[in-house]
């Protein structure tokens, strides 16, 4: 007999999912969360000693596009608000910062109309959604979006225009960043590269912690918070858990709901195989350095986005008597120290010189040991090698993640896609 119908590991929106939807079919599920909090790699919290609250991580959603996101804001109507519309812009190409609304000259039109219209032919053979990303057929594109870029021989504005979007969309240089998971998102704005642009806007009202609690709570799942897993071990029939602090639990089976670049911390017996382990020690190449940023002196809402800057993209998100929060992502840890004022500063002020910076906050994800990482960003090989054998469950083992999901592989949507998809296969294998 076990203690438990199903262990999940782990409480981000993928955990708190399969949780919720566990629980509905009448299972008995205990949740054992490693930090003192849930939502994982989405944080809501204050920002360092004022009571404006923000997004630490995860936070847009894009209603028209993400449906699994969509279905669950509309179940619980929780309604989204927009972020402000850009009124003065910078982009940091070329190696100087440009304050114009559009940095493409008119000598490179051409050129940037073929770029987007290859990008988004090629993000149409994408069948979005309906299986695993690594799709026969599309091994050519499984190739570094830099080399991808490079084929098409671009002017070298447009070029860094194209290369600086993902660089700051998945927190990863272009050049360890497969070509194939950057159309996949193309793909799923509808095959349009300006989407890509324009469409990620709302952010979800009191914040991802509201849709977090509001999904946990509709569940009759156990919950432990600071109780980090450190051993799973499958026998013949059933699952034994064990915490770090010694304690064991027994299910039917375990949904390991932790970011893949954490699952080399565990142990596993018998041992990972195949794509999961080679994802285990390859890990992701995410590794974004978001920052926030109170400042003054900047009046209109600013929209940066650069290619030689260190902060990749910068923008205001609220303004407020004391001045204007600005949200801002580096793509690579080596870029941005997130625990460095200083750092913060210097990079703000290479978009924004006439910026005050009155006081700045940031999470530092890579060097938290529970996400080792920031959000999915396959590197190059790696859709075709892994992304199928990824979802398959392994005995009475079930991973679910938004690294693994099938369309939006890296958000809070393909995170809420892969905890239903965990939940089904476990209540399976728990009524067999
Ligand atoms: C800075 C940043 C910005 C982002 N921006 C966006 C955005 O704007 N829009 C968007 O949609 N997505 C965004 N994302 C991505 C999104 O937040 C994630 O894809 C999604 O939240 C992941 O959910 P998950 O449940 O798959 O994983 P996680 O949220 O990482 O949840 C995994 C959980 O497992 C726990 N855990 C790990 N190891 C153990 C262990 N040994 N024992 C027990 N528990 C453990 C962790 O503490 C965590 O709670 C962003 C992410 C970051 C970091």
């Amino acid at each position: 007999m076990s203690d438990f119908d199903v262990v999940v590991v782990g409480g981000g929106f993928a955990g708190v999912t399969a949780a919720r939807d566990l629980s509905g079919a009448g299972l008995s599920v205990l949740v054992l969360e490693g930090r003192d909090r849930l939502g994982g790699r989405t944080y809501y919290r204050e920002f360092a000693g004022r009571d404006k609250k923000l997004e630490m991580g995860g936070t847009w959603v894009s209603p028209g596009y993400q449906k699994y996101v969509t279905s669950e804001l509309e179940r619980y109507g929780i309604p989204t608000f927009q972020s402000p519309e850009p009124e003065q812009f910078g982009w940091g190409l070329d190696k100087s910062i440009l304050r114009a609304p559009f940095p493409i000259p008119a000598a490179e039109w051409v050129a940037f109309e073929r770029a987007i219209t290859t990008i988004n032919t090629q993000a149409a053979r994408i069948r979005f959604y309906e299986e695993p990303l690594g799709q026969d057929g599309l091994e050519d594109l499984d190739v570094s979006f830099e080399h991808f870029v490079d084929a098409m021989e671009l002017p070298p504005t447009t070029r860094e225009f194209i290369l600086a979007w993902p660089a700051f969309y998945f927190g990863a240089y272009p050049s360890r960043l497969s070509a194939l998971h950057v159309l996949s998102w193309v793909a799923g704005w509808g095959n349009s590269s300006m989407a890509w642009l324009t469409e990620l806007t709302d952010k979800i009202v009191d914040g991802t912690k509201n849709l977090v609690d509001r999904i946990i709570g509709d569940s009759d799942a156990e919950v432990r918070l600071s109780t980090p897993v450190d051993s799973i071990t499958e026998g013949s029939d059933g699952v034994q858990v064990t915490t770090r602090l010694g304690e064991v639990f027994t299910a039917q089976a375990v949904v390991v709901a932790t970011p893949i670049n954490t699952w080399g911390s565990m142990t596993f017996s018998p041992p990972l195989t195949g794509s999961h382990l080679a994802m285990a020690q390859e890990k992701q190449a995410g590794e974004s350095v978001k920052i926030w940023a109170l400042v003054r002196g900047v009046d209109d809402n600013f929209f940066g986005v650069g290619w030689h800057t260190s902060i990749k993209w910068l923008a205001t998100e609220y303004t407020t008597e004391e001045g204007s929060y600005l949200v801002g992502f580096a793509s690579a840890a080596a870029d941005l120290d997130p625990s460095d004022p200083a750092d913060i500063t210097r990079a703000v002020q290479e978009f924004l010189p006439e910026a005050e910076i009155v006081a700045v906050d940031a999470h530092d994800w890579n060097a938290d040991e529970f996400s080792q990482g920031t959000w999915m960003a396959y590197r190059p090989g790696q859709v075709m090698a892994h992304s199928r054998a990824l979802q398959e469950p392994r005995g009475r083992i079930l991973f679910a993640n938004s690294d693994l999901a099938s369309g939006w592989a890296g958000w809070i949507d393909g995170a809420i896609e892969s905890g239903g998809r965990a939940a089904r296969a476990a209540q399976d294998l728990v009524q067999k």
